[in-house]
């Protein structure tokens, strides 16, 4: 589960470039939700993303994450209960080294596991079948270095490696973005596969309304730091992308006090 309380989050506050890019909001997902965040540039959906994970520090709020409070805590500490994947395919896993060596670290990740444990040959064996089931023949090729994979590779391994380490979380931040069309609908629908198989709570951002609805259980669109809109179950399954596109109509156009936008 996630829930965050009142959370704000204001960059360099007290200068001129104070940025107000969280505003008191909260929100929970239980174990196994999967929601999509939608919203337009500047929104705060990375900002969201950034302070569950720790790297954003909070101006004001609470964050629980499967049932343990983690707002003290600094980002390694929180790997343990979450993983990440995020949209540049070159982060979140090291170039350099090969792909047997970054699924090691993964499994170490959050384990009182040394990475020369983690590298032995039941481990490599045992990852090796779950490499396979991505049919992309890279099982047979693990001292292949990270860096000389394909985007979609890539992503494709970092799902992998997110579903190794102990941590039911899972925030994906636009980690289709960067992948062309048919290696998006690839790592999509591993993605589904993942969360489904292994009962994972999920945080997507997205800038695809048509992703925002398909994938998951949960739509919830930002506005300027704020939740604007928040649909699951049967009022979601009736949602089309026009309906989507006219809440940013209606946001982008209308002079919206904050209280109604917090309302609506
Ligand atoms: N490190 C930072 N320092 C100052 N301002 C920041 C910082 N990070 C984000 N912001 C500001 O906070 C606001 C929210 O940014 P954020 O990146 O969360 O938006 P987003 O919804 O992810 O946008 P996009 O869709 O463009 O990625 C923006 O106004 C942004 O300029």
């Amino acid at each position: 589960m996630i829930e965050v309380q009142n959370l704000s989050i204001t960059f360099n506050p007290g200068t001129p470039n104070e940025r107000r890019a969280l505003k008191d909001i909260s929100l929970r997902l239980e174990n196994g939700e999967f929601a999509c965040i939608i919203g337009s540039n500047g929104a705060g959906k990375s900002t969201l993303l950034g302070s569950i994970a720790g790297d954003v520090p909070l101006s004001g709020g609470r964050i629980m994450v499967s049932n343990t409070d983690v707002t003290k805590l600094p980002a390694e500490q929180r790997a343990t209960y979450i993983a990440r994947v995020f949209q540049d395919p070159l982060l979140g896993s090291c170039g350099d080294l090969s792909i047997a060596e970054n699924l090691a670290l993964a499994s170490a990740r959050g384990r009182r596991r040394t990475f020369r444990r983690a590298l032995n040959r039941h481990y490599i064996e045992t990852v090796k079948g779950r490499i396979s089931e991505l049919g992309l023949g890279l099982e047979d090729n693990l001292s292949q270095p990270m860096g000389s994979l394909s985007g979609g590779q890539r992503q494709a391994l970092s799902l992998v490696m997110a579903t190794l380490s102990p941590s039911s979380v899972l925030l994906l931040d636009e980690h289709t973005a960067a992948l062309d069309p048919r290696n998006a609908e690839f790592v999509l629908d591993l993605t589904k596969r993942f969360a489904e198989r292994y009962g994972l709570t999920v945080l997507m951002v997205t800038h695809s309304m048509r992703q925002a609805l398909d994938m998951g259980t949960r739509t919830i669109m930002l506005h300027e730091g704020n939740i604007i809109f928040d649909a699951s179950g049967s009022h979601r399954k009736d949602l089309t992308i026009e309906d989507l596109l006219a809440q940013f109509r209606r946001v982008r156009n209308e002079d919206i006090s904050e209280d109604r936008l917090l309302v609506g």
